[in-house]
């Protein structure tokens, strides 16, 4: 169906792609360029990264010869507003991941979207993503949430790095990538969100014994986890990022937790509508809707307001009895202690970085760990193939929870199956600092560019079967799709992968995230057999993140 992607080589010294309009950084350089297709401007010279399908190096030409204008992107209407009245009519906020898809089933591989204030260019086979990320440059760019800006505004807090841009975001990033994103930082907190996993276990074995139906030792209950998955993702998240357990496993839970995670998903549910209306107007007008996501905002900042400062007064007294604050007398105290030893980032900065990751790292991981046990239990040999790997590396580890990792590839692949079929944010976004060719369409400098997620990972031009669990897909160099060949090298290599994001600018949670989710479905498969009582796929909605409709009950058998 879509043929657009024609190849093409067209050299424009002089014609109209020349000092095209840039939003964002001005005007581009008048200099002689060439384009290539899904190609980067290059300076005065062809960039012969692909060759013809012969092997000839030979491109082909565009049906006309000619690279297309942005304006000839195909478009879902071209009045903002009348969009937007749409998406509000037709509920498609909650649907936006659906929508893309059935838009790119109408209108090809790439469109343009005018909502409200927000003008896109959509786009989702991985090779012409991955032109996109060639051209993110040092300081890369997303949308931002201005919604969240401006809470941070008329509230006079810091922003952290999901709202900032530039160096002041590179000079963060570069500090919070050592506490949380390199693997001496990986190998400090994994204990920690090791214990929290394996304690979560012995809560929900002691709740089967204790609830559950069938003879002793091989009780089986039936319930909804995903209120004790959100308990876990907070207690992970809170151990690590402070040092600190806050107890979400015991018979009463803390009042003030339920009421921060009630908070995110505050905050999140009324994001959406958000992204398509000026804030300060509707702060202006007193708009419910504002009120409610600015209310959220703060709950989930007095939260980490009220551990900070604990955790601050902890490391002090730490700090003047002499010790190492970050190690404690060599006990590492979390992300915060570590920041706070390093001195590099104010206190300020610290806050806006830890309360953006508190609030970033518990729905995240909470919502694809429901998926994941969906699948495993409607997906009975996959779940037993997993298990068994999972059963020898972990006898073979002798209770070194990153050797049980590495021995159990699987569970990796697993994980990213679940985000390639529920990726928990649907798109990723860049402004290219270069114009460049996507489908042979021009896009300007500093045009907002979304990689969609949801439609590449369900696409048959991409994925084989795609509606198939299979996390051995990602194991070999199995060819996948007719647009998004595997390891061969083939166009679009890497580029399938994207669900936290790519690049400098990448999920800064990532290294958390992916283990937090790894071990926890570690220490389930070693103590549970899961199964689900129907096979029907699960309702989607998204809420800013991608969520089911309504949570899937599981029943977990003893092992
Ligand atoms: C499965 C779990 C998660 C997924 C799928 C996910 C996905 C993403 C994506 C797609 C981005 C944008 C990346 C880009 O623009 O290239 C992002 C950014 C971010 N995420 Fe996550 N995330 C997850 C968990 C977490 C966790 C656990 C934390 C905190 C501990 C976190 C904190 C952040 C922050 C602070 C940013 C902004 C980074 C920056 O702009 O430099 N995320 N995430």
């Amino acid at each position: 169906m879509w043929t657009m992607s024609v190849q093409v080589i067209v050299c424009v010294r002089g014609q109209g792609t020349c000092g095209s309009r840039n939003v964002l950084f001005g005007v581009v350089p008048q200099r002689g360029f060439c384009m290539t297709a899904a190609g980067t401007v290059i300076d005065g010279k062809v960039e012969a990264r692909r060759k013809g399908k012969d092997g000839s190096g030979v491109r082909k030409r565009g049906v006309d010869g000619r690279v297309r204008s942005f304006e000839e992107i195909p478009n879902t209407g071209r009045s903002g507003w009348v969009n937007l009245v749409k998406f509000w009519r037709e509920g498609r906020f909650r649907q936006l991941h659906k929508h893309m898809e059935r838009t790119f089933k109408n209108l090809g591989p790439i469109y343009r979207e005018h909502v409200g204030t927000q003008n896109t260019v959509n786009i989702m086979l991985p090779s012409d993503i991955s032109e996109l990320f060639r051209s993110e440059g040092l300081h890369p760019q997303r949308m931002t949430l201005q919604a969240w800006a401006t809470h941070r505004e008329t509230r006079q807090h810091s922003k952290g790095v999901f709202l900032k841009n530039g160096e002041e975001w590179r000079t963060d990033r570069l500090q919070l990538n050592k506490e949380v994103m390199m693997s001496t930082a990986v190998k400090r907190f994994l204990p920690l969100l090791d214990e929290v996993a394996r304690d979560f276990c012995q809560m929900l074995r002691d709740k089967v014994e204790r609830e559950g139906k069938g003879e002793e030792g091989r009780r089986s209950l039936n319930i909804d986890p995903s209120p004790d998955l959100f308990r876990f993702a907070l207690e992970a998240s809170c151990h690590v990022l402070y040092g600190e357990r806050i107890g979400l496993f015991s018979s009463s839970p803390s009042l003030e937790s339920q009421k921060f995670i009630w908070a995110v998903e505050r905050m999140l549910a009324t994001t959406p509508p958000l992204l398509y209306l000026p804030p300060r107007l509707l702060l202006l007008i007193g708009a419910p809707l504002w009120t409610q996501h600015a209310t959220a905002w703060d709950n989930i900042f007095s939260h980490a307001e009220a551990r900070i400062q604990r955790g601050y007064q902890r490391l002090s007294s730490t700090l003047s009895r002499g010790s190492t604050v970050g190690a404690a007398g060599g006990q590492y105290t979390g992300v915060l202690g570590q920041l706070m030893e390093k001195g590099q980032l104010s206190l300020d900065l610290i806050k806006a970085n830890i309360t953006e990751m508190m609030a970033g790292g518990v729905d995240t991981t909470a919502v694809p760990l429901q998926f994941a046990l969906f699948e495993l239990g409607r997906n009975p040999e996959v779940q037993e193939r997993v298990r068994q790997q999972v059963k020898a590396s972990w006898a073979q580890a002798g209770g070194d929870p990153q050797k049980a990792l590495q021995g159990a590839p699987l569970l990796k692949s697993t994980i990213k199956e679940i985000l390639r079929l529920y990726p928990v944010g649907i798109t990723v976004q860049r402004y290219p600092i270069r114009d460049i060719v996507i489908q042979n369409y021009h896009i300007p400098a500093g045009t907002a560019v979304q990689a969609c997620l949801y439609p590449m990972g369900r696409s048959a031009e991409v994925f084989n079967d795609p509606q198939r669990f299979d996390p051995g897909r990602w194991g070999d160099n199995r060819v996948e799709g007719k647009r998004g060949r595997g390891a061969d090298g083939g166009e679009g290599a890497g580029f399938r992968s994207l669900a936290f994001g790519f690049g400098a600018r990448q999920c800064v949670g990532r290294r958390i995230a992916e283990n937090e989710m790894q071990l926890l479905l570690m220490h389930i498969l070693l103590s549970f057999r899961l199964s689900v009582s129907s096979t029907e796929d699960i309702d989607t909605t998204f809420t800013l993140i991608l969520q089911p409709h309504t949570p899937p009950r599981i029943t977990f058998t003893k092992l």
